[in-house]
């Protein structure tokens, strides 16, 4: 069986899809944030204050490439920013992997966010009107990686269930 990949902007749902898909179909969840997280033994907003985005991207590429060299069957959900450093977007077109990207708009994007920021760095000290327009130009500039996945499913407007259920219909 292929690694099943999730990705997309910060606050798309990775996560939260990631879990419920996991639930239904008994394939094992594995979040990136928390791999690295438990790696390093730090935050993810600690690794960021205390060694630099450069080094936390170098972390992230290293776990992702550990990820897909296991034999287990996963659901992987990525960091937001995953495909877009260190050539990662060229493995989300393996043959080995079903990659699909969340795509969510930038409303749905800022509003999601807005009040769960902390634990979010590139976010983290900014106000409302900051982070919208960071949101609608990071999105810009993401897009081209995000891109690389095989498969795109929208997500605004929908539940959980909904875009669960759009990922098993690509997966059938
Ligand atoms: N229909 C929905 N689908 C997914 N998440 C939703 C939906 N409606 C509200 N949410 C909320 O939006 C947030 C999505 O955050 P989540 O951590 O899953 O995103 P993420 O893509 O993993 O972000 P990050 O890249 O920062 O890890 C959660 O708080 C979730 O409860
Ligand atoms: O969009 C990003 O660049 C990030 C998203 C999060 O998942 C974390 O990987 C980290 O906060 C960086
Ligand atoms: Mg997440």
């Amino acid at each position: 069986m292929k690694k099943i990949i999730l990705l997309g902007y910060m606050g798309c749902g990775k996560s939260t899809i990631a879990q419920n898909l996991s639930k239904i179909t008994n394939i094992p969840f594995l979040d990136l944030d928390k791999c690295i997280e438990k790696r390093a033994n730090l935050s993810i907003n600690e690794i960021f204050e205390q060694h630099g985005e450069v080094y936390f991207r170098k972390l992230e590429h290293e776990m992702f490439v550990e990820l897909l060299q296991s034999s287990e069957n996963n659901i992987i959900g990525l960091g937001g920013g995953t495909p877009c450093y260190a050539n990662n977007h060229e493995l989300l077109k393996r043959d080995d992997v079903v990659s699909v990207y969340l795509k969510a708009s930038i409303d749905t994007l800022y509003s999601r966010l807005v009040h769960n920021k902390s634990k979010r760095p590139l976010i983290a000290n900014m106000n409302e009107e900051e982070m919208k327009e960071f949101i609608a130009k990071h999105l810009f500039d993401r897009s081209f990686y995000y891109n690389h996945a095989q498969h795109k499913v929208s997500v605004d407007d929908k539940t959980v269930e909904e875009t669960v259920q759009d990922i098993l219909e690509i997966l059938a």
